[in-house]
């Protein structure tokens, strides 16, 4: 067979196929000895498995090279998001390889050609382009070869992938420079042939060979940091008995087959084996265990280690055994010293100027940044993985200074001209890429509100433990403390604007059907044929407990009871002058569309607090909308409610597309007059539109996007309460914030409401939820409750909580927050369900110019006035002098005509 020209990257003996579902994490992979010790892993990505497959990327970057198979993949964002996270290659079709083109950054190299349609036309988009060419389905691995020798020099990498492929077969593809795709399954690491498994030796070791007499294969032996240890010698047994047993094995010269270790007890365990560039050598990277490689008892055979990797090794060394007294214990025990040398040496390294001065200072650093990583359980190699991970970004960042740091040296840092203050992204632009509004995939994860994944470190401080950002207000600048106090989800509100636009309009020129779309996209509930559910309600879909009902039914009538007393059933009269009456009465608005959140929580409670007050105004038309399980059924709660309250119908829908079909109306649902009802992101954003869009003649309520809470806590403060009301609304989602400020607490009890944070959210079930949430919330120290009332009311919460010991009187204090909570004895649990107050309340910091739903949101004023005679005679002459000063000659005479008619001046005055 003709010798093929070899590409010119570094390619890994075959790739793996992985299933996502089975290998999410890099702790199944390594369990796995196939998969772990080569490297290279090939997996095929869906619209379900692409958040697993980041959240994969993320975990294995710089571990494992993952080949993504992303041809099934609708958007280029999607695409852009895994190349993003570090995969080594994407896999794309035909059809989406001219929308790849138009990415910026993307490296050519990193492109896989999937040809999907004919082949002419496929050869035309693939010729001269740099990608490497995936061929798929193969009958038979000799076509490789001829299809490469048809190439020429000028040949791509080729990526071949036959099912149930033999050993012989992977082999002649390997031996032809072609990179074989296999099914994980069929990987073996057993020494012997067997006609059902292939092994990852032979694979390995195909286009080795050996320049020696003897035949054994030059073998260099490294550290994870690529530091060499040692030169050794393998061949096919040792190399085989080293993949079985995940230790280093070799070839003794002298000895036949050694077991680095075995006597020394200096054994090595298996990170990975390579081939070199032109398969004469063998790299074994290795974690070397004892004291070191070499038989004199140092690191490596080139003396012991140096630089950096010294570093971390004594750091490690110290971390496990630190002699008492020592400076670096200390700093492992001292996080708030820690971090102040961080600060310290990092400002010394921007004041440095000589080259000796820029060392020194880099140095310090280096110190102590790897003793907070370490102390954090983070290695060297971690870092360097994460600088790996970053190199292979596509997302070009500006890398503009912030806050702080962008003030202190004058540089512009808020980048607020692409509407984004915390992601510095430079956007894609020009394809369909932008169909996640511009946002990664973690930010739509957050708008989304999904839990953190187990491996991010979300809400974790360095010790592990869930905790909040602490501010001392004392000595924090106010730019420092108005930085901590920013709503995570106002970061980045154009972006979800962008997301919400086409969903809206495609509802609104595409009604019913588009509306199903949506719900068979984001809910999953594909066997939905109607988007709307008719009063009256089936019994069938409100079965429930009698306790629920029983609940259910007590707050229905607190709530009910609290927003009947706001009616305002006399019309209110004013006589301004004699004979001139003024009047203003309520009228409930028509319709109106009351949105029941259901993405991450099912919540009745809202249907309560909306359904309730529209009932008790008296609103002709309630129409429900609440996205549904994936089965296509509403939760029974919902249902419940819906019927107590006189719903006519509920949306089968969630949100933008639920919000758009009431404001606009489908051919099934009726347009309403007004929205209600909180929501993620999304739904607000879409709320925000509609209200602005004048054809819609819509209104909403308010921004209630994302709950939040302030609790401000004295001395009198039980840490337990505190603690638990916090949690209460960081369980909502990710992107909710909680803020805790203290009133003249010592440093114990401070730590008392922290310890009981901690350990209260590691008991939630939705600890992954509350982690995200900590992550963005922040304890402000105060000394003074005025100070804390300041900073409370600057940031008008959501919900506020008083844990004073004159909780009334503290509440005469407060000017902006959307609902309060006073002492001890008041959770803010008990308004969210039962109390009688509403829970539906402005976020964002919309307190300072909205109230929370009241009977107030679903009636509207009219005015009216009542002159007599008189009334006329007596304010008729200010009119006319006014709309002569206005210019507005039927204003005036529309007064003049009468007061002539009562003068006498007209005629017919008896019609009057
Ligand atoms: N402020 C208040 O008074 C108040 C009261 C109750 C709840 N809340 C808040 O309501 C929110 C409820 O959020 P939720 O997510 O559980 O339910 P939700 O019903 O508000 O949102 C779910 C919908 O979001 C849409 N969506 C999800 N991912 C999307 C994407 N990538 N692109 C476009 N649309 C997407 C889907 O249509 C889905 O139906 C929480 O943030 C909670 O804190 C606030
Ligand atoms: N706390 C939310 C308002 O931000 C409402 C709610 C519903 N269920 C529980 N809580």
């Amino acid at each position: 067979m003709a010798p093929h020209s070899t590409p010119s990257e570094h390619l890994p003996p075959f790739l793996a196929a992985i299933d996502l579902s089975k290998y999410s994490s890099a702790a199944r992979i390594l369990a796995v000895k196939e998969l772990a010790y080569t490297g290279g892993l090939f997996s095929v990505v869906t619209e379900q498995t692409i958040d697993t497959a980041l959240q994969l990327l993320k975990d294995t970057v710089g571990r494992f090279a993952l080949y993504i198979d992303c041809s099934a993949l609708q958007s280029i964002q999607d695409v852009v998001d895994i190349l993003d996270a570090g995969a080594a290659k994407v896999f794309v079709s035909s059809e989406q390889v001219a929308q790849v083109q138009q990415v910026p950054n993307v490296d050519a190299s990193r492109v896989v050609y999937f040809p999907t349609i004919g082949a002419d036309e496929a050869e035309r988009q693939f010729q001269g382009k740099g990608y490497g060419l995936y061929l798929h389905d193969l009958a038979d691995v000799g076509v490789v070869a001829g299809l490469l020798d048809a190439m020429g020099r000028e040949r791509p990498t080729v990526y071949a992938r036959k099912s149930e492929v033999s050993e012989e077969e992977a082999v002649v593809l390997r031996r032809q420079d072609a990179v074989p795709v296999i099914a994980a399954g069929r990987l073996t690491t057993t020494a012997e042939a067997s006609k059902c498994g292939v092994r990852v030796a032979s694979l390995l070791l195909a286009p080795v060979v050996s320049d020696r007499p003897d035949g054994l294969f030059t073998t260099l032996v490294t550290d994870e940091r690529g530091v060499a240890l040692g030169l050794v010698y393998s061949n096919e047994e040792s190399v085989a008995e080293s993949l079985r047993s995940g230790r280093g094995v070799y070839w003794s010269r002298k000895r036949g087959l050694w077991r680095k270790g075995d006597t020394s007890g200096d054994w090595q365990e298996l990170v990975r084996i390579e081939t070199d560039c032109d398969n004469d050598c063998l790299r074994f990277i290795v974690r070397q265990q004892g004291k070191g490689f070499c038989h004199l008892s140092t690191a490596s055979c080139f003396g012991d280690y140096r630089g950096l990797s010294k570093l971390s090794k004594t750091l490690q060394n110290r971390k496990r055994s630190a002699p008492e007294g020592s400076y670096t214990k200390r700093l492992f025990n001292d996080s708030k010293m820690l971090n102040a040398k961080i600060m310290e040496e990092a400002q010394e390294l921007c004041e440095a100027v000589s080259k000796e001065e820029i060392a020194a200072e880099a140095a310090d650093v280096l110190y102590f940044t790897l003793t907070k990583a370490i102390a954090a359980g983070v290695s060297l190699e971690d870092i360097e993985r994460n600088l790996d991970g970053k190199s292979v970004k596509v997302k070009r960042r500006k890398g503009d200074a912030k806050g702080v740091f962008a003030e202190k040296f004058g540089v512009n840092g808020t980048n607020e001209a692409n509407g984004s203050t915390n992601g510095n992204v430079v956007p894609i632009t020009g394809t369909a890429a932008n169909t996640n509004g511009g946002l990664s995939k973690e930010e739509v994860r957050e708008a989304e509100s999904r839990p953190k994944g187990t491996n991010d470190n979300a809400g974790l401080n360095a010790e592990g433990r869930i905790a909040m950002r602490r501010i001392d207000t004392m000595t924090a600048s106010s730019s420092t403390i108005h930085e901590a106090l920013q709503r995570p989800s106002q970061r980045s509100t154009e972006k979800i604007m962008a997301i919400v636009r086409p969903i809206i309009k495609e509802v609104r020129e595409g009604g019913d059907k588009a509306l199903l779309s949506y719900t068979h996209k984001f809910e999953k509930a594909t066997s939905l044929t109607s988007p709307v559910l008719k009063a009256p309600f089936p019994e069938s879909m409100m079965q429930l407990p009698r306790e629920t009902i029983e609940a259910i039914d007590i707050s229905f009538e607190n709530i009910r009871k609290f927003h009947a007393a706001q009616a305002e059933n006399k019309t209110l009269e004013v006589e301004t002058m004699p004979g001139v009456v003024c009047s203003r009465f309520s009228r409930p608005i028509e319709r109106v569309g009351l949105y029941v959140p259901g993405g991450t929580a099912v919540l009745p409670s809202t249907a309560l607090m909306l359904g309730v007050p529209a009932m008790v105004a008296g609103c002709k038309t309630i129409v429900m909308a609440s996205p549904p399980r994936a089965d296509g059924r509403l939760t029974p709660e919902v249902v419940y409610v819906a019927h107590k309250v006189g719903a006519e119908s509920i949306v089968l829908a969630g949100g933008a597309q639920a919000v758009a079909a009431m404001a606009y109306g489908t051919e099934s649902i009726p347009k309403v007059d007004k929205i209600l009802g909180p929501g993620n992101q999304f739904v607000t954003a879409a709320k925000m539109l509609v209200s602005n869009d004048t054809t819609a003649q819509v209104s909403i309520d308010m921004p209630a996007g994302p709950s939040e809470v302030l609790v401000i806590a004295d001395k009198s403060a039980n840490p337990a309460f505190v603690a638990s009301d916090l949690l209460s609304q960081a369980e909502h989602g990710t992107d909710s914030q909680v803020v805790c400020i203290t009133v003249d607490l010592s440093e114990a009890q401070i730590k008392a409401i922290e310890d009981e944070l901690h350990s209260q959210a590691m008991a939630l079930p939705r600890v992954d939820m509350v982690r995200g949430a900590i992550s963005h919330s922040v304890l402000l120290s105060t000394t003074t409750l005025s100070h804390a009332l300041e900073l409370s009311n600057a940031y008008a919460p959501e919900h506020l909580i008083l844990q004073t010991a004159s909780p009334l009187a503290v509440r005469d204090m407060v000017t902006n927050a959307g609902s309060v909570f006073c002492g001890h004895w008041t959770p803010e649990s008990v308004g969210d369900y039962s109390a009688g107050v509403n829970h539906s309340l402005p976020t964002y910091g919309y307190a300072k110019q909205y109230s929370g739903v009241n009977l107030g949101s679903f009636t509207k004023h009219i005015t009216s006035s009542h002159l007599t005679e008189q009334g006329l005679r007596n304010v008729g002459g200010a009119v006319m002098v006014l709309a002569a000063v206005e210019q507005l000659e039927a204003h005036r005479r529309a007064v003049e005509i009468r007061l002539g008619w009562l003068n006498g001046e007209g005629k017919g005055r008896e019609q009057v």
